[in-house]
């Protein structure tokens, strides 16, 4: 048997027809993603494509991850020299090799969105802007849109003539660039905008990745914007080998620029295109299908498809009401528990999506409480947070001395007694002499008015070079521990002493750990881990990336974190007018945002694969604000047959509640026991949380095996003392090592 068997005939089809533009058009859970891995197998495997000409992109690097790890399945070699990868790893591998020709240096630094905002805020004092008219959030969507509709600076201030608004913003467009540049950073839209202008300048670098890539896949296809749709094309324009794999009923992201009509006229630009039409689904059962057809019917301009499958019908949608946010969550979570009681659905297999980050906390409380493993993919991302942003700063003023947002950010952090006056003095100096902030730092003494200041300045730089100096003897793990010790950021922490603060030491040491994974990756393909490699990365990672399968804990996410994922056991919640769809679109005259809503809804219906809940409050707070709402237009769209709504009818029985009374008293009573550890899947339902003890053998991800020698609790969470076999002795905080009794 081949490995192609397992294909129906279309996606047969769509594996075998490898040359020339090719379009895969079909529904969720079609297996559009399935055919890719296999497509590129037989590219390898039958067709001896070697390997190393192939790219496919992928929408997260998780999902890249798993494309390689899938082909490596099949094929059995190679899958290492595929490029397999988003649109962003891709273009910084490119621009990595290359920018110089647009005049950045190589060690780039790539800027976040808080990055954008302190540079925004920066370029609006500088130009006088007034925020309050101009709101920062505004001109940094200004800036992006601009960017992702390759609009450059010059463009912007010609179609902003006559128009004193839109060329106020193209001012702070035209100051953000020049920021950017001096400071050698790149924002996420320009890692794509100027791989195109990369591309179009340098005709023979252009030649070179079109010979390279000579077959060229792209998944989730209905959500590439304009610049990444140039982009492929350049790409492509050679061989033509292209193929792209999508579903516009899927397309959810156009506030970020996807333009649905790349894929909609993708006929019209390849005119010789094949197109394969998907139209049996794996996933889901005949309900849940049956359920999100009927939704997704409402849209108008759809391309024609019909979703199918040989599934069971399987249960009905249950769909349940309640008074509030906070019963709603009981209610979820309490289902969760009992069907993992049950033995039916292992946490993992349950996920909870919403329409906003803000919805999680809700779940998220009632998980802490109850010492249920769980993971919130996305909010506040780890990389976003203050400490890990300040350890990060650091490394990028090592790695790169022309970034002064990273500069500034830290040269007071820990407290080191230097002013804001002696700050902005450097800043001026920097400015009136076209110099980094870095550069004027090293030069302090020659700055004019710099006063008392210039010590602590002084011993700031020490500090820096004495760092830069020790860097190339060090691996990057131990590096990044001398890092942090040496510049008194973890002995700051540790000296306020606060639950906030151990909190704070906690995420550092999970970075280190980063660290560690990350050198170990590399270690083990013979590749050294260097510190700008480290950065990228870090710049990169997208938070779905950060799931892990192999735990087991229930996922937390938005809808639009959820696509191209599947689970068992699905949560839909917050199904109110004014949540999902949100209120903005509903006010809208405009209807193509609900329509974007509809398609949301769709994606998140199609996430699950047997038992699906629909939940919604009468009642919740928005923004502070307690607001009244009715049953999302989304459910009305349902067919009744599908749906069980019963429950909560009886909900209101004297009986019920007092089952409900009864509950809530046990939870209670068991929230009082747990011990509320951290959300990394190590937390069990005992009152202690923990699962071994001093002088049990235990197992680490990383370190390996060893022995627990101590175990201290802490405000939060233990801290554990492990002699390992390989690598001596450890501290780490219980919640974050994931420590296995073996
Ligand atoms: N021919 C097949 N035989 C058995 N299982 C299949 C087949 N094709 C797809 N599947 C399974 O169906 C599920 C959905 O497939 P896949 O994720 O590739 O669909 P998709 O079209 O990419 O979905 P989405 O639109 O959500 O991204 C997966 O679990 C996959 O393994
Ligand atoms: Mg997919």
């Amino acid at each position: 048997m081949s490995i192609y068997d397992t294909l129906n005939k279309e996606q047969k089809e769509a594996c075998f027809c490898t040359e020339g533009p090719l379009l895969i058009l079909a529904g969720a859970g079609s297996g559009k993603t399935r055919v890719l891995t296999h497509r590129i197998a037989y590219l390898i495997a039958e067709k001896g494509v070697n390997p190393y000409n192939v790219l496919a992109i992928t929408f997260t690097n998780k999902a890249a991850g798993e494309m390689r790890e899938r082909v490596d399945d099949l094929v059995g070699y190679g899958s290492e020299s595929i490029w397999v990868s988003t649109f962003h790893s891709m273009c910084v591998r490119i621009l990595r090799r290359h920018i110089d020709l647009l005049g950045y240096d190589t060690n780039f630094t790539i800027y976040d969105s808080d990055d954008q905002k302190t540079l925004v805020r920066e370029v609006c004092k500088k130009l006088n802007i007034d925020t309050k008219v101009y709101k920062e959030r505004a001109i940094i969507s200004a800036i992006s849109s601009a960017k992702n509709e390759m609009v450059t600076v010059t463009k912007m201030k010609k179609q902003a003539e006559g128009d004193f608004s839109r060329k106020r913003i193209a001012d702070a467009y035209e100051e953000y660039e020049k920021q950017l540049k001096a400071n050698n950073a790149l924002d996420f839209d320009d890692l794509l905008f100027r791989t195109v202008e990369l591309f179009k300048f340098n005709q023979d670098v252009l030649e070179y990745y079109q010979n390279r890539f000579l077959y060229i896949m792209v998944d989730e296809y209905q959500d590439t914007n304009s610049v990444q749709f140039e982009l492929i094309r350049l790409l492509a324009d050679k061989n033509r080998n292209l193929c792209v794999v999508g579903d516009d009923d899927q397309s959810i992201y156009k506030f970020r620029g996807a333009n649905i009509k790349n894929i909609l006229d993708f006929e019209k630009v390849y005119e010789d295109a094949t197109v394969i039409k998907l139209e049996r689904n794996y996933r889901s059962t005949k309900t849940i299908l049956n359920a999100a057809n009927a939704v997704i019917s409402n849209n108008y301009g759809r391309k024609d498809k019909t979703l199918w499958t040989d599934n069971d019908e399987g249960e009905k949608i249950r769909l349940r009401s309640f008074d509030n946010a906070y019963e709603e969550a009981e209610f979820v979570v309490d289902d969760i528990v009992t069907v993992q009681e049950a033995g039916e659905y292992g946490y993992k297999d349950s996920a909870i999506l919403y329409r906003t980050n803000a919805q999680s906390r809700q779940f998220e409380e009632r998980f802490v409480n109850r010492g249920i493993p769980y993971k919130i993919v996305g909010g506040v991302n780890f990389y976003s947070r203050k400490e890990v942003k300040d350890i990060l700063a650091y490394l990028k003023t090592i790695d790169n001395g022309r970034d002064d947002l990273a500069v500034r950010r830290i040269i007071n952090v820990p407290r080191r007694g230097i002013g804001l006056t002696s700050i902005n003095r450097v800043t001026n100096y920097a400015t009136a002499k076209e110099m980094s902030f870095y550069e004027a730092l090293r030069v302090v003494d020659l700055i004019p008015d710099i006063g008392r200041g210039v010590g602590k300045l002084e011993s700031f730089t020490a500090l820096i070079e004495k760092l830069k100096s020790v860097q190339e003897e060090m691996g990057l793990l131990d590096f990044v521990r001398f890092v942090v010790d040496e510049t008194g950021y973890m002995e700051a922490l540790a000296l306020e002493g606060t639950e906030e603060a151990k909190g704070r030491m906690e995420n550092v040491e999970e970075l280190i750990t980063k660290a560690a994974d990350f050198e170990e990756g590399k270690a083990a393909t013979g590749e050294p881990a260097s510190l700008s490699d480290f950065l990228e990365e870090v710049a990169l990672v997208a938070d779905i990336d950060s799931l892990d399968e192999t735990m087991d804990y229930v996922v937390l996410m938005t809808l639009h974190s959820a696509k191209g994922l599947e689970f068992p056991n699905v949560y839909l919640t917050g199904m109110e007018d004014g949540v999902f769809p949100s209120y903005m679109t509903l006010m809208d005259e405009d209807k193509s945002g609900i329509e974007e809503e509809r398609r949301l809804a769709y994606v998140g219906i199609t996430r699950a694969e047997e038992r699906l809940t629909l939940t919604y409050a009468k009642k919740r707070m928005v923004n502070g604000e307690t607001r009244y709402s009715k049953m999302s237009m989304f459910l009305k769209e349902l067919p009744m047959d599908l749906l069980d709504s019963g429950r909560h009818f009886e909900k209101s029985k004297p009986e019920k509640e007092n089952t409900y009374f009864q509950a809530k008293q046990t939870f209670k009573q068991k929230a009082f026991n747990a011990t509320p550890l951290r959300n990394f899947g190590s937390a069990s339902e005992e009152s202690d949380g923990l699962e071994y003890g001093e002088g049990d053998r235990v197992r680490h991800r990383k370190y390996g095996d060893g022995i627990v020698k101590n175990l201290v609790r802490g405000g939060r969470d233990y801290e554990v003392t492990v002699e390992f076999d390989r690598v001596g002795q450890k501290k780490m905080f219980a919640g974050f090592a994931g420590l296995v009794k073996i």
